[in-house]
């Protein structure tokens, strides 16, 4: 009974929640996945699209929140645009083609000038590690290394939480329920206004050049598959133990048991069934004739 009454009173604070509106960049690297992954998700949500304001943006609808996502094109000469739209962004969603090994380090210095931007300090950070169909791509874990991502949150002091998909690959249905989640944690993590992320203290640019004086956030891992089974290389390939065994190193035949020979030579039988047939038993003694 109180359950029920908690559930319904959380429900009633819910739909008197006002809607909020909320702005997310989508950045990476040209080809990453950025359209993909925007597009994945209006195919999921595909009853709560609203109109876009500008071309290039989209606007949904996830629980209370109305939701604009800005996706800019990632080439070389078109990121120096971005800067234009930090201060207006709430939180950011970096997408990584996480099988473009080549291309992880320039990721990685592209993560860290956008994050120590003063305008994007402190505001929260869902990474996507797209393209996690590739045979060869990093999982969630491994690009944390790669990036040094607990390290670069913690110097902004960016809320962060990475998460796995295949924007491209994805079940037919949508983007898998780890994008979506990531989505609800980043609109979560979001505050209320775009202006005001950036906690009192210090700044990044105060702080750059010396370690952080305590762990700010830690990075969320969200669901990290485990690595897909690699095809053995010939080499490693088991040889059959036949052939392990060199000309002249044969064991010798087993010597048949003293026990069995001597058997073979009253019975005329040999091998395994032979050896394990029941000896026949000593005839009994009549009954009562024991103890006479
Ligand atoms: N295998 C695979 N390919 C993908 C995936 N997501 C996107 N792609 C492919 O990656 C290429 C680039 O995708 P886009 O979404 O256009 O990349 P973008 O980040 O928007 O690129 P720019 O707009 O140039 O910055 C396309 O050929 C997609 O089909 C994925 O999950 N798996
Ligand atoms: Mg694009």
């Amino acid at each position: 009974m109180f359950h029920l009454f908690s559930h319904c009173w959380s429900w009633l604070q819910a739909i008197q929640e006002p809607i909020r509106k909320v702005t997310l960049l989508v950045l990476g690297l040209d080809n990453a996945g950025k359209t993909s992954v925007v597009m994945d998700l209006e195919r999921a949500l595909a009853g709560e699209v609203l109109p876009a304001a500008q071309p290039g943006q989209t606007c949904l609808r996830v629980d209370r929140f109305e939701v604009t996502l800005v996706d800019l094109p990632g080439g070389q000469r078109s990121r120096s645009a971005w800067r234009s739209h930090y201060s207006t962004a709430h939180g950011l969603l970096f997408v990584l083609d996480s099988s473009d090994l080549a291309r992880i380090e320039e990721a990685r210095k592209v993560l860290s000038r956008v994050l120590s931007h003063p305008d994007v300090s402190g505001k929260p950070l869902l990474l996507l590690a797209n393209k996690q169909d590739a045979a060869a791509a990093l999982l969630p874990c491994e690009l944390i290394e790669r990036l040094s991502l607990e390290r670069l949150v913690n110097e902004n002091r960016s809320p962060c939480r990475i998460e796995p998909c295949a924007a491209k690959r994805g079940p037919p249905a949508g983007p898998g329920r780890a994008t979506l989640q990531g989505l609800r944690w980043l609109l979560r993590a979001a505050p209320a206004a775009p202006a005001a992320a950036t906690p009192p203290g210090p700044g990044p640019r105060a702080a750059r050049g010396r370690p952080p004086a305590r762990r700010w956030v830690r990075v969320s891992l969200g669901a990290c598959p485990r690595p897909p089974p690699r095809p053995r290389p010939a080499a490693l390939a088991p040889t059959p133990r036949r052939a392990l065994a060199p000309a002249g190193t044969r064991r010798p035949p087993r010597r048949m048991p003293e026990a069995a020979r001597g058997r073979r030579a009253r019975t005329g039988r040999c091998g395994p069934a032979a050896a394990s047939r029941p000896r026949r038993r000593a005839p009994r003694a009549p009954a009562g004739g024991r103890g006479r």
